[in-house]
């Protein structure tokens, strides 16, 4: 039975010592939540400060990015087997932010995938039309065109114990979330596709949701029967904010049946 995730993207903000208050915070507020998962995802410099606050907690580590070598020259970047030297648990993989500022493609980030995979952390594919698309009607294409790669290079089976992030462009950081009714068929749409190549795979896979997701409206999002948990960005950086998010998780009847 799937159970809902819930992840904080912090993206490129904080610093030492607003990165500490926030970790102290929320180890301390999610102490008691046991029926939903829940992550983190500092930017790559502070991984290894909240990797000590999450020793003993039920909080998960998550990386923003992962290269796709495991070492060599490759001057800046972060490798998954480091990243698991860390105790990572997940890894996005394909934010739109990184398509757009990094001009990573699906066929690399498929090679993303295929790296996680291999030494065995959680990949987060991030997937979503921007505003342009969506005006278009192109929303069901994008969507499984960004899967289908996946797919093309690694077989279906990659999505095994993996997650997909449905994030349309148009609503990060927008304040203006897509409706959860519209999140609702594209989720379906997304289970439905793989499940033409393995039932069980589709039934397993988690589907979140991405896009100014907030206190307000988060339980609508959980409401619908295969919106699997968020990926919420400003909200995270709010140790009030995101607990409440969690909270709304741990509460939600969806969550007593895992
Ligand atoms: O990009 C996001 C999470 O990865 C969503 O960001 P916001 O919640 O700020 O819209």
């Amino acid at each position: 039975m799937r159970r809902l995730l819930v992840i904080g993207n912090w993206k490129l903000n904080g610093n030492k010592s607003t990165i500490t208050n926030l970790i102290i915070r929320l180890v301390e507020e999610c102490a008691n939540i046991s029926k939903c998962n829940m992550a983190v995802a500092p930017p790559v410099m502070y991984l290894d400060l909240v990797m000590r606050y999450l020793i003993n907690s039920n909080i998960w580590l998550c990386a923003q990015n992962v290269d796709i070598h495991i070492s060599g020259a490759f001057t800046g970047d972060v490798s998954a087997v480091m990243l698991q030297d860390l105790n990572t648990r997940y890894v996005l993989i394909g934010h739109s932010e990184r398509r757009i500022h990094h001009k990573e493609n699906d066929a690399y980030i498929a090679k993303k995938f295929f790296i996680l995979k291999k030494i065995g952390l959680i990949p987060i594919l991030c997937i979503g039309e921007n505003k342009r698309e969506y005006d278009a009607g192109h929303t069901q294409s994008v969507c499984l065109n960004q899967i289908q790669s996946v797919i093309r290079l690694l077989g279906v089976e990659a999505f095994k114990d993996s997650v997909i992030a449905y994030e349309p462009i148009w609503a990060i950081g927008s304040g203006m979330s897509a409706s959860p009714e519209s999140v609702q068929i594209i989720h379906e749409l997304i289970r439905n596709y793989i499940a033409n190549y393995n039932v069980s795979i589709a039934n397993e896979v988690l589907i979140q949701y991405g896009g100014s997701v907030t206190p307000e409206n988060v339980t609508q999002f959980f409401n619908q029967k295969d919106i699997d948990g968020v990926l919420v960005g400003s909200a995270s950086l709010n140790a009030d904010s995101f607990s409440i998010i969690v909270r709304a998780a741990e509460n939600h009847e969806k969550s007593y049946y895992a």
